[in-house]
């Protein structure tokens, strides 16, 4: 993971040199005093992750804003830390938001919290914050870590189900999580607000972030009409009878239902549903719903969060953002993840990450390249 050798593998135990990341909102906030709490000495660093602060979210939805970056400010103050902002805008935007467009363009659904954790949170402030001497970055994401008497760590899920962000944390592997604190895993949503109260912080009602901070007003098909231009495309049914127009087939996710601009009715009169998107046709496939059931994956760019690689064998996997987890027998071959479902799921696209569990422990994470659909397959044959 880290750019500079030489650098520890694993924080000493005892007092930490502990870079909190503080985005303005409570969670973060919190982390940074329960880290205090625990005895480290910790700095709190708030990431300027856009070069122009007002064109992200601003307000009740906030991530990144220049009202942000005051608000971690003042939590930092309360808290009493020394604070700094730190300018990863370049990054993030290559890295991120470049990586999002591109993604799109070639007919897949990225997840940008994953690869911000993978390329910024854990990896550019990660390797900067060891370069400059501390030993670890804490960060407010309800996740937890589990020290085993080897000296290993394990990434579990947090207690609060509902706010639990172990399937965006899955892309870390053993090292960065060997140089990550977590201090809200245990507690719910609920009582961190309660705590921020007690603990006199501004933050503690300010509602939580949503969707992609980046895109402003929350629009994506506006966003990457904006990046990648309208082109005018058809949409098709399963057997290739035309159904209407699109303006751009990036503008689509599988399993889209609403949004679909079909001119027609299908000739069974079913309800259609995005089965496939072909940048180089510029086409977009529909079909009924029944086409969306995937049997079976395979996934590239496995990430470990233990030192081991994946054992063939039986797990859960959760195959998008708040999805539900299902069992599923997974391999690796060569270095392709693949990945069968105990009974078919829906809603899954090539560029979801699929995070692999073993009861609450993440095993680990790959990026979705191919799903096997039977109705689908039926109809091409
Ligand atoms: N701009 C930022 N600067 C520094 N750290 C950040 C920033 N954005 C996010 N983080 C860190 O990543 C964690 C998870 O980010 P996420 O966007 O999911 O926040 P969240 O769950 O809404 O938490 P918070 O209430 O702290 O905003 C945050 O708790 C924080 O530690």
């Amino acid at each position: 993971m880290t750019d500079f050798p030489g650098a520890p593998t694993t924080p000493s135990t005892g007092r930490l040199r502990v870079l909190a990341a503080m985005s303005g909102g409570v969670d973060s906030a919190v982390a940074a005093a329960r880290a205090v709490e625990a005895g480290h000495e910790v700095t709190g660093v708030h990431l300027a992750l856009s070069a122009n602060p007002q064109s992200f979210r601003t307000g009740a939805r906030g991530c990144c804003t220049i009202e942000d970056s005051r608000d971690a400010w003042r939590a930092a103050d309360v808290i009493g830390i020394p604070f700094y902002v730190w300018d990863l805008a370049e990054r993030f935007r290559e890295d991120v938001i470049d990586d999002f467009v591109a993604e799109y363009a070639a007919g897949r659904t990225p997840n940008p919290c994953l690869r911000c954790n993978e390329k910024i949170k854990f990896a550019a402030l990660l390797d900067k914050a060891i370069a400059l001497g501390f030993d670890a970055v804490c960060t407010g994401h309800y996740a937890r870590i589990v020290d085993l008497p080897s000296g290993e760590r394990e990434l579990h899920r947090a207690v609060d189900g509902a706010k639990d962000q172990s399937y965006v944390l899955g892309v870390l592997d053993a090292d960065q999580l060997a140089h990550s604190l977590f201090p809200l895993g245990d507690t719910t949503k609920e009582e961190i607000r309660a705590e921020a109260e007690r603990r006199g912080l501004a933050v503690a009602k300010k509602p939580d972030s949503h969707d992609i901070c980046f895109i402003a007003d929350g629009d994506t098909q506006g966003f990457l009409a904006k990046h990648l231009g309208t082109a005018t495309g058809d949409i098709l049914d399963v057997d290739g009878t035309k159904l209407g127009e699109h303006d751009g087939a990036y503008g689509f996710t599988i399993g889209q239902r609403k949004g679909l601009r079909i001119g027609r009715p299908a000739a069974d009169g079913k309800p259609r549903y995005v089965l496939d998107i072909s940048p180089v046709n510029n086409t977009v496939t529909v079909g009924p719903v029944e086409g969306l059931d995937v049997t079976a994956l395979t996934a590239i760019r496995p990430r470990w969060c233990g030192t081991e690689p994946l054992a063939e064998g039986r797990y859960t996997a959760q195959l998008r953002a708040h999805g539900e987890e299902v069992p599923v027998s997974a391999a690796m071959v060569d270095d392709t993840l693949h990945v069968r479902l105990d009974t078919p799921a829906r809603g899954i696209a090539p560029g979801q990450a699929v995070v692999l569990y073993d009861g609450t422990r993440v095993v680990g994470s790959a990026t979705i390249a191919t799903t096997e659909r039977p109705a689908v397959n039926a109809v091409g044959s």
